[in-house]
């Protein structure tokens, strides 16, 4: 977001209440400067900005969960990096170990809202600076965008979030000469009121112009509109449970979803529930739930079935914990072994084959194919907000040329009568509607199995006339049970899935 230019004059265009001394900054710029306290030595890995630990008696409150909010913020617009994945990483990085669960749910929260309306707040942000920062000021303009994050949707105090911030820029290593800009401008955010509502222009500005035009072009703009806020929603904790969703919806405090989903509403540590440790559940979207459903629904329990691209394995869970005989194929090392250990905590087997499905060609046949192939994820965006940066146009002809040779293998893989389920979680007819297409044109040997209504919940609008699933963002599930005063988010992913008939 932050975009880069040669030479600089660090100036914003509003001074506001803080007037920036431009001329001591240039000259020495950490003169008369003063580093927020910290108590005893710096751990080594906090050595890279300087940041006292979470444990630290003098660490401002809030300091490390917004440093950690600013890490997960520039791994993903300067990194290119996965949201997930940066989450994952930091949360295991020595320098966060101390900071609390309430913490790392903030910097997470701070994080993903950064992430979800970085344009609009970035032009609010560059309609105030004479000069977009350079990309060696890339943490200073994280600073600045999480911070206007918390100021224009979050409705943190002012005061925390700007003097935070201003810590934070006297921290960084490369800026600390900036704290007065960040300061005047965060100051002049909030004199003038700006805010990011969540009106009809702010959440197509939220997107990239190529996603919302396809959107338009494929379901038609209110349609667009409705998926577009949709995805900047915070997604449900959905859990899929090995029997008796609604006695589970009722000891965690949730709803029970005609799909047989347990949906809980978000927050606190997953580990922490119930039925957590017990291997009772896993967590999976309600809509990526249906595809693995359908295939046991349609060749029944007992059946040899293949879960191809199978990492991190909730399709395998389901089709395991329903008594089918599953091969999980994954061309992962590491997520194969992830995918192990889900397996191992929640006591379900499979056997797990280490392999790339284009080229895969065991010595036998299978009741029933999963392919969940790799594809854009933009029917993901609510638990994904990082898509949003890095996913690019080129991507979707890119990624629809790998489902189609994964599809190419899979077919053989189908005993004659037996049935193929593909799917995508993205939201581009590329890779859904249109794959199928290509595919049945030149497969004679495949027929569509049309998806009937109230099959494994499925509901008659989520149903395209070709008789596939098609899931948007903005449909919601019906309810069948709900705890009292309990009232779980709405949406689910964005799901296309096809079931096809060897004949
Ligand atoms: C959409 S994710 C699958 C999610 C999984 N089915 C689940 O429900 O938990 C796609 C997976 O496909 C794997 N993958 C990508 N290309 C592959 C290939 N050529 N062969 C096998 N696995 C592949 C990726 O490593 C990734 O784990």
């Amino acid at each position: 977001m932050v975009t880069h230019c040669a030479r600089h004059r660090w100036r914003p265009r509003t001074l506001g209440l803080n007037r920036v001394n431009q001329k001591q900054s240039k000259a020495n710029p950490r003169r008369g400067k003063r580093r927020p306290a910290t108590s005893g030595p710096v751990a080594k890995a906090d050595q890279r900005i300087g940041v006292p630990k979470s444990t630290g008696k003098n660490t401002p409150p809030g300091l490390v969960a917004r440093e950690l909010a600013v890490d997960l913020v520039v791994a993903v617009l300067t990194q290119n990096r996965a949201f997930d994945e940066a989450l994952t990483a930091a949360f295991a990085a020595p320098r966060y170990a101390d900071l609390e669960a309430r913490d790392r749910g903030l910097a997470r929260q701070i994080a993903a809202t950064t992430l979800r309306y970085a344009r609009p707040l970035q032009a609010r942000l560059d309609s105030r600076l004479d000069k977009p920062l350079s990309a060696r000021y890339a943490r200073i303009g994280a600073i600045l965008l999480t911070a206007a994050a918390q100021l224009c949707r979050l409705a943190i105090p002012p005061h925390a979030v700007i003097s935070l911030a201003v810590d934070q820029t006297r921290y960084a290593r490369a800026g600390s000469h900036l704290d007065k800009l960040v300061n005047a401008v965060l100051r002049g955010l909030v004199r003038d009121g700006v805010s990011v509502s969540s009106d009809r222009e702010t959440i197509r500005e939220t997107l990239p112009g190529w996603m919302w035009l396809r959107w338009v072009k494929n379901y038609g703009e209110a349609t667009a509109q409705d998926i577009a806020e949709a995805s900047l929603q915070e997604a449900a904790l959905d859990l899929s449970v090995k029997s008796a969703p609604p006695q589970w919806a009722e000891r965690l405090n949730g709803a029970a979803l005609a799909t047989d989903t347990v949906r809980l509403v978000p927050g606190g540590r997953i580990e922490d529930l119930e039925g957590f440790a017990s291997g009772d559940w896993w967590v999976q979207d309600a809509a990526a739930a249906l595809p693995a459903r359908l295939a046991s629904l349609t060749v029944g329990p007992a059946a040899e079935v293949a879960d191809l691209c199978a990492a991190p394995g909730g399709k395998t869970a389901l089709l395991a914990a329903t008594g089918a005989r599953v091969t999980a194929v994954e061309i992962s090392a590491d997520r194969l072994q992830r995918l192990a250990a889900n397996l191992d905590r929640l006591g379900l087997s499979a056997e797990l084959v280490e392999a790339d499905i284009a080229t895969w060609n065991p010595a036998r046949q299978f009741d029933a194919v999963l392919l969940d192939a790799p594809c854009t994820a933009t029917g993901t965006i609510r638990r994904h907000p990082d898509i949003i940066h890095l996913k690019r146009e080129s991507d979707v002809a890119r990624l629809a040329t790998i489902q189609a040779s994964l599809l190419e293998n899979a077919v053989n893989l189908v005993r004659p009568g037996g049935c193929l389920v593909y799917c995508t979680c993205s939201l581009e007819p590329e890779e859904g509607e249109q794959q199928m297409s290509a595919f049945l044109a030149s497969h004679p040997e495949f027929e569509v199995m049309p998806i009937e209504p109230g099959l494994a919940g499925i509901e008659a609008s989520w149903i395209t006339p070709e008789g596939y699933l098609r899931t948007l963002p903005s449909f919601t599930p019906t309810i069948v049970a709900e705890g009292d005063g309990v009232s779980v988010p709405k949406g689910m992913d964005g799901f296309f899935a096809a079931r096809l008939r060897r004949l």
